[in-house]
């Protein structure tokens, strides 16, 4: 039935202000206002339709995003949106893009690492999309290791200028969005060698094609690395490979003389290198910001899977009819219960920790601009940590929606295929989450070493403050400092422990504050509640083998967990409208929010491709000789 709200019995029966929740859920009233404004402007705009995307070829596919990354800016252009809303509009178009790069990485870097006069010079090009930028640092070789790459970046003193070069197969630039086919400049990462010493690798801002007619400049070799996980998905991204052979064109030198990012160090007409007296570690810096960005955008992806899943289980029914009445909605079912709320929970947390790390961030740039480096080893590990455990529980949790949605949630009409394709990667950009775990494993043991030690003066503050409580750390202390290697996979279990405890106490945080509306308070609570015991639940294991918790926590545990799935189920339709999602970005069938799921599938199955015509093409070639027993005659 069109038009009838077949979700109106399960909105009736919510105990809250779904309204105010909205706002908590965007961050500030004016938050929402942007983001409902715009996502209601993309939604109704066909030229951001993204329905067709699986039936595209790659070349179709990657054309149609160019046309949207055209038509995106010239949208922002014409209604002079802000900052705020040109994002807003990017992240409603939902089509991972060149741009993303550009915005994302490109420009963070050139404001994160140039001098003064490399951003004067860069900047208002790149924010005018006059340049189109790219993050090249992956190589064939080299992704995780960023100290093993091999590009090189030699100083010739006598012209001034750079020579960048790739000296090895395995020194290919390899992965960079936006590289393939799009990008004017990249900020490609080197060893720079000055006076046939080397010195570390670090980035330059090397023009690639030509800005008259795009063809690659002398030296440079570059193109598409290929089709990647999925169908649409990823794919409408050109992320690319890139060898440069002595790139010294007199085009490139003009740039190439004001290249190196000096912010952490210098080279002099002289030809001497001079190391300034920041931390080198913030040539890392831009993998900080994106990383924590990507964080902020993990409760998204999750918020989406999690309003697909909840809206389509209150409306699925299985089993249970009594009398000839309706079967029981699978929502009902504590199994299901159990797999989805503890999701949703996580959805909710994630958005807090996400608004936290964002705060965190601020904060140690403001510090870095007056010279404190004291908080960078703390947002290092947070920000690597924090990515490595939302990323990972977000891809789980996608596809743990697909299940719980059955066999529809295999259709690419269910939004979750896609979802999944072009979420899945986060868990290895950015830094792969083991390697980034071991990273907080090695700052949680630096922090171990000095505790009790008579050289540090030093009190763990901030996230680690609570390892002074922890006495039998310094037992450890001997033990892990002899054998990192050996214990890593331990390690890495501690470091995801460390996260958890930073989700958990941050979400009770947000909790102490003042939360207007009606019952939402109480929601959120219940969640945050839901969130805890759900992973004391699951490693509970752990918790009674180190005597944290008796048999009967334990119990009491599981116990309480069950009565909050209870205080949930009938708000759960509510807590996932108050995401705010338009049917147009959520994407799916199963999603959509009347709950009118059947009649739609219906009608798409028809919609496809292969339904154009009622015999297939090939029937003459390869069915009909099959069913004729003429197979040999066939043309195969
Ligand atoms: C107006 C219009 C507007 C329009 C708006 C449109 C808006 C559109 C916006 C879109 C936004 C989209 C956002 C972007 C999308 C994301 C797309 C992703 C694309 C993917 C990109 C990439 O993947 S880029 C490549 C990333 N690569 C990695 O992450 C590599 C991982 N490896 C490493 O990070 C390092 O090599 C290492 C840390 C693993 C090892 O480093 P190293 O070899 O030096 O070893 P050590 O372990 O010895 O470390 C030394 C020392 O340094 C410390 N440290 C390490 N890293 C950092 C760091 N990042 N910061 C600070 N400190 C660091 C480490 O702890 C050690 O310290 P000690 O004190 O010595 O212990
Ligand atoms: C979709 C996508 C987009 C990307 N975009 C960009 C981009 O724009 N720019 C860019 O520069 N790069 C980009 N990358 C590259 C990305 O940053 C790297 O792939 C990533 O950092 C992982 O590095 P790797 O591929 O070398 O993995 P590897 O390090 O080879 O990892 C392989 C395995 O080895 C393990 N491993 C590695 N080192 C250790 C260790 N020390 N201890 C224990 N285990 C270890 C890992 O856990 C993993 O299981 C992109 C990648 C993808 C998939």
């Amino acid at each position: 039935m069109e038009g009838v709200d077949h979700l109106a019995h399960e909105r009736n029966k919510s105990e809250f202000d779904v309204d105010a929740m909205k706002i908590v859920w965007a961050g500030s009233p004016h938050a929402f206002d942007v983001s409902d404004r715009i996502s209601k402007l993309v939604a109704s705009d066909p030229g951001f339709r993204k329905d067709n995307r699986s039936t595209l070829s790659r070349k179709e596919l990657f054309k149609n995003t160019l046309r949207k990354a055209a038509y995106a800016w010239k949208t922002i252009v014409d209604l002079r949106l802000s900052e705020e809303e040109a994002a807003k509009l990017r992240f409603y178009v939902d089509e991972p893009a060149f741009t993303d790069l550009h915005w994302g990485m490109f420009i963070p870097a050139i404001k994160g690492q140039g001098t003064e006069e490399q951003q004067q010079k860069w900047l208002p090009l790149a924010y005018k999309m006059q340049i189109i930028g790219c993050y090249a640092q992956t190589e064939l070789g080299h992704g995780s290791n960023v100290q093993g790459l091999e590009t090189t970046a030699t100083f010739d003193s006598q012209t001034d200028e750079f020579i960048i070069h790739s000296p090895t197969l395995t020194s290919s630039k390899w992965w960079p969005g936006g590289l393939g086919k799009v990008a004017t400049h990249a900020i490609a990462y080197a060893r720079l060698i000055v006076g046939g010493r080397e010195h570390g690798v670090h980035g330059f801002i090397v023009q690639l094609r030509s800005l008259e007619d795009h063809s690659p400049l002398l030296g440079i070799t570059v193109g598409d690395i290929g089709m990647k996980f999925g169908n649409g998905a990823y794919n409408t991204m050109d992320n690319g490979v890139l060898q440069f052979d002595h790139v010294l064109d007199v085009y490139s030198i003009a740039f190439a003389s004001i290249a190196v990012m000096l912010w952490v160090s210098q080279v002099t007409c002289e030809g001497k290198y001079k190391q300034s007296d920041v931390p080198r570690q913030l040539v890392y810096g831009t993998m900080v910001y994106v990383r924590q960005t990507i964080v902020a955008d993990a409760s998204c992806a999750l918020s989406r899977a999690v309003c697909i899943a909840t809206r389509y289980s209150a409306v699925r029914r299985q089993f249970g009819s009594q009398n000839g009445g309706p079967e029981t909605q699978v929502i009902d079912y504590k199994t299901q219960q159990s797999r989805l709320f503890p999701l949703l929970a996580s959805a909710y947390a994630f958005r807090f920790i996400g608004e936290w790390l964002k705060w965190l961030y601020a904060d140690v740039t403001q510090r870095l601009q007056a010279n404190d480096f004291s908080t960078l080893p703390e947002a290092h590990a947070c920000t690597a940590g924090l990515k490595s455990l939302t990323t990972t529980a977000t891809a789980d949790g996608i596809e743990e929606c697909r299940k719980l949605c059955g066999g529809h949630g295999y259709l690419c009409s269910s939004g979750l295929p896609e979802l999944f394709a072009v979420y899945v990667p986060a868990c290895t950009y950015e830094g792969d989450n083991t390697v980034l775990l071991l990273q907080v494993a090695r700052f949680l043991m630096k922090t171990v070493s000095q505790l009790g030690s008579r050289l540090s003066s030093k009190k763990p503050v901030g996230t680690i403050a609570y390892m002074t409580r922890v006495e039998h750390l310094m037992q450890c202390r001997c033990g892990v400092q002899r054998g990192f290697a050996e214990l890593s996979a331990d390690l890495v279990e501690a470091a995801v422990a460390h996260c958890q405890l930073i989700v958990v106490s941050k979400f009770i945080e947000k909790l102490q504050q003042e939360i207007p509306g009606k019952g939402v308070k109480q929601q959120l609570e219940v969640l945050c509640n839901i969130y805890a015991l759900f992973l004391l639940h699951k490693h509970q294991g752990d918790f009674l083998s180190t005597g944290c918790i008796t048999p009967k926590h334990a119990a009491l545990a599981n116990d309480e967990l069950r009565s909050l799935y209870s205080q949930v189920r009938p708000n759960a339709i509510a807590l996932v409208d108050a995401f705010n999602y338009t049917d147009h970005y959520l994407g799916s069938i199963l999603g959509c929010y009347d709950g009118n799921v059947y009649p739609k599938l219906y009608e798409a199955a028809w919609k496809d491709p292969l339904n154009e015509s009622v015999v297939p093409d090939g029937y003459h070639l390869y069915i009909r000789p099959l069913l004729k027993q003429e197979i040999r005659t066939a043309r195969l």
